[in-house]
């Protein structure tokens, strides 16, 4: 496919999303067609009343033409203020179903995309974007639909009146049209950079945002403020841009306007004086002139929305377009239903898809179901990149990763997700009730379930604290520029464990949290991850090596390799191994 047919098959699969029903798409043909067609009646209405006037026609006959000019007007607004409400309803509904699409997609593609791209980018990819297409979809049918329809209606009037006026009105439309695409070749371009920077500039202030603290606590304000400062003024440039050629397209539309009305208005008057047409009909041609002016006007305003909105469903085309990295498996296999997992990595090597440098190299473990794995090594070694391959969040490059005795690249998506959980130090709290941040929007178990989880992980007596119990909005971890209803760093993580026992999986994957924690807190995490790895098979991070007490199985990883690999209490026994010379230089008790 050539990257044109691309393009338009993008932007086609783009505009399905927004194709109304057959009843809503015909009500709207329908109320298009007289908001076009009774607007053009108006003229001939004033052409009688100018005639029947110089004619000598009664006051009472003439004011029932000016009522009957009136009673057209009003109609005429009516069809196209309905016709706007419908507009955008449909409009709307068909943005919110390719918003629903595009954010089922987005979240569907692999961290390496999301790696690649800021939430703000696909805020206002998901937002910004869609708004303009629903915007510009209204703006197509009001004023392009509408316009183009009353021109050709003008036209056809014209011509039928008087042919040389009618020939001179279509070379005239032709021309302007002709100009009016060009110039919007210039302009798609410009609106396109514009927008491009908008959402630099989202993204970047969206990570500013979520690094408030970082940024405040490590001095980088300065930075941050630079950085914001050279994307906003990006943007400005890029707008400047784009609004001057907008301003230069409306001040040469203004001119040809103003000529095309001068030499309309210079024809029906040598017309007339030649005897060919009457007054009335003169007058009835210059307002036929005038209504021409109108549809352009409004088809050159809406020309920077259409460029917002090509441009936005270029991208969106784009984006819907984008394809999962990690292979759908064409048989898929379930991952055994209940009871702990086998875990095993067989020479796995791996590298991120973004910079190919090789991460992981000949990474072997195993794990029997029920048996804990605790991986040390330094910051960067490739601990969490492990866990990434572990939860499939990407597919190694070499070797395999088994769970339950199923190569994950085989496995069913869905039993992935069910069977193997991640606990990480990131705990994400969502503003919703706690019942939602628990069950992250699943169907709730009984409250009493809840309840008892909630207790069971340390957290009876926060709940019991809360104004409204499990109906308690949440908004935001405390101390992370998020309000909401005090959620500290210790019972996140305390949540996240809740979340976990909630899930009951067979493989759990754990990222120790890093940050200090309360000695309480402290405590109830630790006899919380004992408990969620009691009877299940776990991987667990390690910041602190007294954590690493519980845990089966140690390997050391260094440079992406295994450098010692062994059961925990061989390897402490032994005085020359590395984690046993990590306990001592740590000191802590074997
Ligand atoms: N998304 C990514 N894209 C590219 N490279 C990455 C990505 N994430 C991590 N890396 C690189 O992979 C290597 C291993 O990182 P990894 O996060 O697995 O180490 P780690 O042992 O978990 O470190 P830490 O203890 O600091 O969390 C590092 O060199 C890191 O820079």
């Amino acid at each position: 496919m050539t990257p044109a047919t691309d393009r338009v098959t993008t932007r086609r699969s783009v505009l399905l999303h927004l194709r109304p029903g057959r009843r809503s798409a015909l009500a709207l043909a329908v109320s298009v067609a007289a908001a076009t067609a009774l607007p053009l009646l108006a003229p001939p209405i004033t052409a009688r009343f100018v005639d029947d006037a110089i004619a000598g026609a009664g006051t009472r006959h003439l004011a029932l033409i000016a009522l009957g000019y009136l009673a057209l007007a009003v109609a005429g607004q009516v069809a196209r203020m309905f016709t706007g409400w419908l507009a955008s309803r449909l409009a709307w509904d068909g943005t919110n179903r390719l918003r629903e699409t595009l954010a089922e997609h987005a979240l569907g593609l692999d961290m390496a995309y999301h790696g690649r791209h800021t939430p703000g980018e696909m805020i206002e990819r998901v937002d910004g974007d869609v708004v303009a297409v629903a915007e510009f979809v209204v703006a197509f049918l009001l004023d392009v639909v509408a316009g183009v329809l009353l021109l050709a209606g003008v036209t056809v009037i014209v011509f039928t009146v008087d042919p040389r006026i009618g020939g001179f009105l279509l070379v005239y439309c032709v021309l302007i049209g002709f100009g009016m695409a060009r110039a919007q070749r210039l302009a798609v371009p410009s609106a396109a950079r514009g927008r491009a920077a908008g959402a630099a500039l989202f993204g970047d202030l969206e990570e500013r945002l979520a690094g408030m603290e970082d940024i405040r606590a490590n001095g980088a304000g300065e930075h941050a403020v630079h950085r914001l400062y050279q994307a906003s003024s990006a943007w400005y440039w890029a707008n400047y841009r784009s609004g001057r050629i907008g301003v230069g397209l409306l001040a040469g539309t203004w001119v040809a306007f103003a000529a095309g009305t001068a030499i309309a208005l210079g024809l029906a008057a040598w017309a007339q004086r030649s005897g060919a047409i009457t007054v009335g009909t003169a007058v009835l041609l210059f307002q036929y002139t005038l209504m021409v002016r109108a549809p352009f006007e409004r088809l050159i305003d809406q020309l920077r929305q259409y460029q917002a909105a090509l441009a936005g469903i270029t991208r969106i085309g784009g984006l819907l377009a984008e394809r999962r990295t990690l292979p759908a498996p064409a048989v898929p296999r379930p991952l055994p239903d209940t009871g702990p997992l086998g875990l095993s990595l067989d020479g796995v090597g791996f590298a991120y898809p973004d910079d190919g440098e090789q991460v992981l190299s000949h990474v072997t473990i195993s794990l029997a179901p029920g048996e804990t794995l605790g991986l040390v090594g330094r910051t960067g070694s490739g601990k969490t990149s492990i866990a990434r391959l572990v939860l499939r969040l990407y597919d190694p490059t070499e070797g395999a990763v088994r769970v339950g005795g199923v190569d994950l690249r085989d496995a069913d998506p869905v039993s992935v997700r069910r069977r193997i959980c991640a606990v990480t130090q990131d705990v994400q709290i969502f503003a919703a009730g706690v019942r939602d941040n628990l069950t992250l929007f699943r169907p709730p178990p009984d409250d009493r379930l809840l309840r008892a989880v909630l207790e069971d992980v340390g957290l009876g007596d926060w709940l019991a604290a809360l104004p409204d119990g499990l109906d308690t909005v949440l908004g935001g971890v405390a101390g992370s520029g998020v309000s909401g209803s005090g959620v500290s760093a210790g019972e996140a993580q305390l949540l996240a464990f809740a979340r976990a026992f909630l899930a009951d999986p067979g493989l759990v994957v754990m990222d120790e949290a890093s940050s200090r924690l309360d000695p309480a807190t402290e405590r109830r995490i630790e006899q919380s991850v004992d408990r969620l790895l009691t009877g299940r098979t776990g991987v667990l991070i390690a910041h602190r090596l007294s954590s690493l007490s519980r845990v089966d199985k140690i390997a050391v990883i260094d440079g992406g390799r295994v450098v010692e690999y062994g059961r925990r209490e061989d390897l402490v026994a032994d005085p020359g191994s590395r984690f046993a010379r990590m306990l001592s230089m740590a000191g802590v008790s074997r």
